[in-house]
């Protein structure tokens, strides 16, 4: 099971972290900047009101001239309408290019994902990488959407609202001014602790989504050992830390906007006060006093907006954060700089070298100097204790983990010298845990030859029997869809399915790790049979647990603290190793017979 949930790293600020996502950004800039421009346009329509209303008041209306005021209410209509009009186009420019961004965001993750080793994933909870790929992005496109854009424009509407305060009447403008000061001071100290909250929640909902995914997928299990209670307790446990994550991020974000909504009003109240003294004493007319506190209360929004754009600004830098976290992981197996070509046509042949190799984050080497040739067309069989290292040494093939030294090479090419689109053109694998996607049969069988016949898929379905249950699906069962992971197949089906998919490309050489361990033992007699036919023409590296097995081999080597111990005919180590004996659970009185195929058990 997957563990690793990594933290935030080195705290930077919110700007720097999501200044990462423009060069996203700069093929959507056309309509971005658009959706600014009509942003700010409606701004300017909203701050021309009150200046047209001044005129009103202190024009027509003190004049009584009620023919000239019903041109200028008029244009306080149009002002309005404009406003409203502006307000829509900047939210219809806005939506296709931040879900453009959110898309190749996405679409970039998980094509990286997909290149990170195994040893990553064997890291990372899944849920996590669930909800960075899904829930984190989402934020990330409603940042861009609206607060990056309302952080923006409403900054311009600050600093525009103040100078036509100022314009308006300098006192008024600077009691404006006392009141939005403290609120941005506010904002920003609120920032830091917002963000390491914001991020908390984010990490929080990934274990929630890795509690409930791993669930799910081992519902069999719960249920069969009773463990349906005690699931359900964790799964509280952990909805009320998130709840708590949540609660902790929407108290602060509670405690800003009370501080935003209160300041404001006080600012107003000065105003009045101020004004109505103004009025007085004759140094200020109505008109200007009702236009400056329809610019202050105009200010509100923008204000209160810009508290809440930046608390989403820390959400959406948390967010960022977590992706940047994956997306600078880097590949370790990258296809190399300058590939060499594959020897066409491929013959399966295939050593490995003073292999060496040590799990990522372990200290102890698995495999301590493997030295093995495989001729073409032979069968290898590869036995050992379980966790010697059967299936690490397999996956070094197909370049799952790459070697900590020495070299595997196929057909005398390291394997790291080949792209991995080749080498997986040549290798065919199957493994005891037959991974199948929610795709169709035939969609499972051709993963590695997309342009596989049917007529092949057939075949490779008799050879691997399975063209049995899947005939009996109907006659359209190729293009059965199977169920999540393929669970609507028992596992020896699924077996059976990998293992078609395996030989369907009759790959010059096949890795097979222990694929038919979920086979009753004729049906495993029966496919290896059938086998034993493709293998003749095919190199093969078979990981063995039973005798049956290992008897089909040309070859075993038997693998025991890192090295090969013992290598030769199945009948040779039965006569001359007591490790590979009772491994193979024969008795030595027992190894001839068993050598000519008597019946042995695991
Ligand atoms: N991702 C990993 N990180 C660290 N150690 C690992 C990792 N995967 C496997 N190991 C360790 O490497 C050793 C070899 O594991 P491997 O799965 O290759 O053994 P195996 O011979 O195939 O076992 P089995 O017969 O049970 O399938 C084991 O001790 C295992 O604990």
């Amino acid at each position: 099971m997957s563990v690793h949930a990594a933290g935030p790293r080195t705290p930077r600020s919110s700007f720097s972290v999501l200044w990462r996502l423009a060069p996203y950004l700069r093929p959507v800039r056309l309509p971005v900047a658009g959706a600014i421009g009509a942003a700010l346009a409606a701004l300017l329509c909203g701050l021309a009101i009150p200046l047209v209303t001044q005129r009103i008041i202190d024009g027509p209306l003190h004049d009584g001239d009620m023919g000239a005021a019903i041109w200028l209410i008029l244009l306080v209509a149009a002002l309005g309408l404009a406003e409203a009009l502006l307000f829509y186009g900047r939210r219809k420019l806005i939506a296709r290019p931040t879900a453009t961004v959110e898309s190749r965001l996405r679409a970039d993750l998980f094509g990286h994902l997909l290149r990170l080793p195994v040893s990553f994933h064997d890291r990372w909870q899944s849920g996590q990488l669930l909800s960075r790929t899904v829930n984190d992005l989402i934020i990330l496109r409603k940042f861009l959407a609206f607060a990056a854009v309302f952080l923006f424009v409403n900054s311009v509407t600050l600093v525009v609202g103040l100078a036509v305060l100022f314009s308006i009447d300098p006192l008024l403008a600077a009691v404006g001014l006392a009141s939005a000061a403290p609120l941005l001071l506010a904002s920003y100290l609120f920032e830091t602790r917002y963000k390491v909250a914001a991020r908390e929640a984010q990490d929080q909902a990934g274990h929630f989504t890795t509690t409930v995914e791993e669930t799910m997928l081992g519902v069999r299990v719960i249920r069969s050992y009773g463990q349906s209670g005690s699931r359900l307790r964790a799964f509280r446990a952990q909805a009320q830390r998130l709840r708590h994550a949540e609660v902790r991020v929407l108290r602060i974000m509670a405690a800003l906007s009370t501080a935003l909504l209160i300041l404001p009003e006080l600012g107003i109240a000065g105003q009045l006060a101020l004004g109505g003294v103004g009025i007085a004493d004759g140094s200020l007319t109505l008109g200007d006093l009702v236009a400056a506190v329809t610019v202050s209360t105009y200010l509100r929004w923008p204000t209160e907006c810009i508290g809440w754009a930046l608390a989403e600004t820390s959400t959406a830098a948390a967010a960022c954060d977590r992706y940047w976290e994956i997306r600078d992981t880097p590949p370790d197996l990258a296809d190399p700089r300058r590939p060499r070509p594959p020897v066409r046509p491929a013959c399966g042949h295939l050593r490995l070298e003073g292999v060496r190799f040590t799990h990522p984050g372990s200290d102890r080497p698995v495999l301590r100097g493997i030295d093995l040739e495989l001729h073409p067309g032979e069968t290898l069989a590869l036995v050992g204790a379980t966790g010697s290292g059967k299936t690490t040494l397999a996956g070094l093939v197909p370049r799952l983990s790459d070697v900590t030294s020495g070299r595997v090479t196929l057909d005398g090419v390291d394997v790291r010298d080949m792209r991995l689109a080749d080498l997986r053109a040549v290798v065919g694998c199957a493994f005891e845990d037959p991974m199948l996607s929610s795709l169709t049969i035939r969609e499972n069988v051709t993963l590695g030859a997309p342009g596989a016949s049917d007529a092949e898929v057939r075949e490779a379905l008799r050879i691997s029997h399975s063209l049995e249950f899947v005939d009996a699906f109907g006659p359209e069962a190729l293009d059965l869809r199977l169920g999540e992971q393929g669970l609507s197949l028992s596992g020896g089906q699924r077996q059976r399915l990998a293992l078609a998919r395996a030989i369907v490309g009759r790959p010059a050489l096949l890795v097979l790790d222990d694929p038919l361990s979920a086979l009753d033992l004729h049906t495993e007699a029966e496919v290896e049979q059938a086998l034993h036919h493709v293998l003749s023409h095919t190199t093969a590296l078979v990981v063995a647990h039973r005798p049956n097995t290992a008897r089909m081999a040309d070859r075993v080597a038997l693998l025991a603290d890192g090295r090969i111990a013992a290598l030769g005919t199945h009948r040779e180590l039965l006569e001359s190793s007591d490790h590979y004996r009772s491994l193979m659970s024969v008795s030595p009185h027992w190894t001839a017979g068993a050598a000519d195929g008597e019946v042995m058990s695991r």
